[in-house]
């Protein structure tokens, strides 16, 4: 049995606590607490309500609009790991600057960035995107066909990229990648990066964005990208999606044989 005495001790411990972190609570409050409570309520899916509130209330074909409705939905109901406004800037302006014609993103979930890199990309490029999930692709083929991207431009992809990333060029007819989005699960960049290399899919120039290197964190990628010699390297730090408390960053590499 533990004394008072003991007890009233850690009481400004625990509230020192609560106060240094009280960002990261919120978060997991949002994130995990109000998500499983409103999973409980409705029996349908966070994903899958999500879409139900941009159905109704954002404007077909309209892909911005589209984005907004996402943003709003993340602001005042519930949380989504989307890119998110701020990051999503980051992301907009790389695609318009190198104006790439063969886009692969790792981690489609809602197809938030999808639509985000689609309404930027130069005319007659191709996006390949690709989610494990059936329950999250599922809402992003339709996400992506509500934003009015047909199958030409935008092409989901179904299945682990571990899979996926071996088959690019026999099964989907990719030579090369101009730029890559990585934002799938962090513990994944790594490989897959390294699987990009092995699959001879970079060229010179090849950007990839990577996602949360700060939070969660990839620290072995950023170590990886910084020290092989194939890679220019910067952190754009910003922060985290729906959150801007919480610290974050994005890691813009450029692929160079040169080097
Ligand atoms: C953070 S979300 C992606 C958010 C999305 N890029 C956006 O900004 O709208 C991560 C997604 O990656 C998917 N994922 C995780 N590991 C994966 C893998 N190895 N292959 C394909 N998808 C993966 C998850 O199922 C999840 O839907
Ligand atoms: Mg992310």
């Amino acid at each position: 049995m533990v004394s008072p005495a003991i007890a009233l001790a850690f009481i400004p411990f625990l509230l020192t606590l609560l106060i240094r972190y009280r960002h990261y609570f919120l978060l997991f409050y949002r994130a995990v607490i109000v998500r499983l409570i409103q999973d409980c309520l409705t029996g349908i899916p966070r994903e899958e309500r999500a879409f139900q509130y941009v159905i109704t209330h954002a404007i077909p074909g309209d892909a911005q609009h589209i984005l907004n409705t996402f943003d709003q939905w993340c602001y005042h109901c519930e949380y989504l790991s989307n890119v998110g406004p701020q990051k999503g800037k980051i992301l907009e302006r790389l695609i318009y600057e190198t104006a790439p014609l063969n886009v692969l993103e790792l981690g489609t979930y809602c197809g938030y960035a999808t639509i985000l890199m689609a309404q930027v990309l130069p005319l007659g490029a191709r996006l390949y995107t690709v989610e494990m999930d059936p329950g999250n692709a599922a809402i992003a083929e339709k996400v992506i066909r509500l934003a009015g991207f047909d199958e030409d431009t935008v092409e989901l992809i179904v299945g682990p990229s571990e899979d996926i990333i071996p088959h690019l060029k026999d099964k989907h007819g990719v030579q090369k990648l101009d730029f890559v989005f990585m934002d799938h699960w962090k513990r994944f960049y790594l490989r897959d990066l390294q699987l990009l290399e092995e699959q001879d899919l970079l060229q010179e120039g090849t950007r990839i964005l990577a996602d949360n290197v700060l939070f969660p964190g990839a620290p072995h990628f950023l170590q990886y990208a910084k020290s092989c010699g194939r890679y220019r390297c910067k952190v754009h730090r910003t922060s985290l999606e729906y959150f801007r408390a919480i610290r974050d960053g994005m890691a813009e590499l450029c692929y160079t044989k040169l080097q």
